[in-house]
């Protein structure tokens, strides 16, 4: 695929991201503190890093599993079709679950994962997304917790790609087409 040049300009540090990570934590332990045993959905691939920052903030017994969800393909506009890919390992009926996602753009990705998770009958069901573009939401769903919302622009960077690539960048950035 022929790729249009662009470059990345920084619009969340690394920084300010793992201070917003630390609180978001103490959220959600405030909320689960009482759990014996909180199961941690991450949604490939995009909140790989995510998931893997914020778990090592949860002092809570934890396990984790991933479920691989896709509709952007290499696109920059939602297929608006969600394919799960992968489905999750573990059973999570009557369980405590919390699904991580990179970002809430049209919504519908996780409002489509969340009532997949939400027919196996757990016993609580929140999620939390990193970033958060209301303006875009073509599906009334939001994450329990988010940790930025960012204007209407298209990010890469921390897990979250353009077209397979930045994924490794470790700051959130926007994508600026120079040519
Ligand atoms: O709110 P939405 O408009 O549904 O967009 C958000 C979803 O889109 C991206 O995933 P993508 O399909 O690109 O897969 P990836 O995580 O493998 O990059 C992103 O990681 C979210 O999962
Ligand atoms: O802004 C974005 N960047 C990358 N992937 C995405 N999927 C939904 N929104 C975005
Ligand atoms: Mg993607």
């Amino acid at each position: 695929m022929t790729q249009r040049p662009y470059v990345v300009d920084e619009m969340i540090s690394a920084k300010a991201i793992a201070a917003r990570i630390e609180a978001l934590a103490q959220e959600i332990k405030r909320e689960f503190g009482d759990t014996n045993q909180l199961v941690v959905v991450g949604l490939l691939r995009g909140s790989f890093v995510f998931i893997a920052d914020l778990v090592r903030e949860l002092d809570l017994p934890v396990e984790v599993d991933f479920l691989e969800a896709s509709s952007y393909g290499n696109a920059m506009e939602s297929s608006r079709e969600v394919r799960i890919l992968k489905d999750l390992r573990s059973g999570i009926e009557g369980r405590d679950v919390l699904v991580v996602e990179d970002i809430v753009d049209t919504g519908h990705t996780l409002s489509h994962v969340t009532g997949l998770l939400t027919s196996r009958k757990p016993a609580r069901l929140r999620s939390i997304a990193l970033l958060d573009k209301p303006t875009r939401r073509e599906v009334d769903f939001g994450a329990d917790w988010t940790g930025f919302e960012i204007p209407d622009e298209f990010v890469v960077g921390y897990g979250i790609d353009y077209a397979q690539r930045n994924r490794n960048l470790p700051y959130i950035g926007k994508v600026r087409f120079t040519g």
